[in-house]
């Protein structure tokens, strides 16, 4: 049994308050103080985020929860006492004190992530697991700044798509690279030269990391860098982005090369398709929990 370390005060807080109540929370000498939606899980949740390009439909969540870190029982109390009469906190509620043990915090991450099967024999693996027998190709990655740990289902079907197309020779461009999750799969499954590009230089940055750990050749940079044409275009972006994208990323796509796009949700299928059909047929090709792999082949 772990014993409690600390100690939180929760408060349920409504979203004109929240910035006093952490405020003051703080200059109560809270160590930390977080807020999460209070309404999360409940029909009452509502999204914060639009799509990409689009305005969020709220500034913040209509209740919060709020909870601040005390060393001792008695400083909650006491924090939770001096806010209880300041006016700013009438309309807010004290949920109550609870306990937080003193966890190991790197364990307790590591363990969230585990290794992802792509295919019986092709692995994302965490740097701090062994690769699971009968894995011949592995793929170590870590969570890290940029989106793409094998965990998501977008990455996953590139990643099987990858796997099951034989790479041997070809010339790939992964598009939207994030943490290079796929430009290290072409290159592990024989792509003769492999480019990686992406708008946030964060996710070049970890492209570089993540290729050079896994002992391949990636050459990873901004969206300006790419100039030639590719037997194989992968691009995991989203809708929006992605139709947007539509002419530029068909002029890399070689003759008779592979167009691979991620990021799309079954309902977008159409306006996907509309969008790429001045250049090739996109095709649904996958589906993993709503969401769509769509390629096409150009002539
Ligand atoms: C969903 S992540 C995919 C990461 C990785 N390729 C994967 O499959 O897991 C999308 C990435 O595309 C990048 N991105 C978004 N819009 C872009 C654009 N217009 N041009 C290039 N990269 C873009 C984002 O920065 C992000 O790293």
């Amino acid at each position: 049994m772990q014993s409690a370390r600390w100690v939180e005060l929760v408060l349920r807080v409504p979203e004109a308050r929240v910035e006093t109540v952490s405020d003051a929370l703080q200059a109560l000498d809270a160590l930390s103080v977080t807020v999460e939606d209070a309404d999360a899980d409940t029909e009452a949740e509502q999204a914060l985020f639009g799509e990409p390009g689009l305005p969020p439909p709220a500034a913040g969540w209509r209740h919060s929860r709020v909870a601040a870190l005390f060393d001792t029982p008695a400083q909650a109390r006491e924090a939770a006492a001096l806010l209880q009469v300041q006016d700013f906190f009438a309309d807010s509620v004290i949920e109550g004190l609870r306990p937080v043990a003193d966890t190991d915090w790197v364990r307790l991450t590591q363990s969230q992530f585990e290794p992802v099967p792509i295919t019986a024999d092709f692995w994302i693996v965490p740097s701090w697991h062994e690769p699971p027998a009968g894995a011949h190709t592995v793929i170590r990655l870590d969570p890290g700044l940029a989106f793409g740990t094998g965990t998501h289902p977008t990455t996953r079907m590139c990643l099987r798509w990858i796997a099951t197309h034989g790479m041997a020779g070809r010339r790939v461009l992964d598009y939207g690279c994030g943490s290079g999750i796929l430009a290290i799969a072409a290159a592990k499954f024989g792509a003769s030269a492999v480019d990686a590009v992406d708008i946030d230089p964060a996710a070049v940055a970890a492209t570089q990391a993540n290729a050079a750990a896994n002992a391949v050749n990636v050459r990873a940079g901004l969206p300006e860098a790419v100039n030639a044409t590719y037997d194989v275009v992968l691009a995991n972006i989203l809708a929006t982005p992605l139709k947007v994208l539509a002419p530029l990323l068909c002029a890399q796509v070689a003759s008779t090369g592979h167009l691979v796009l991620a990021g799309i949700l079954e309902r977008q299928a159409d306006e996907l398709r509309a969008a790429y059909a001045p250049w090739v047929t996109l095709q649904v090709h996958d589906a993993v929990d709503g969401w769509i792999l769509m390629t096409a082949q150009r002539t």
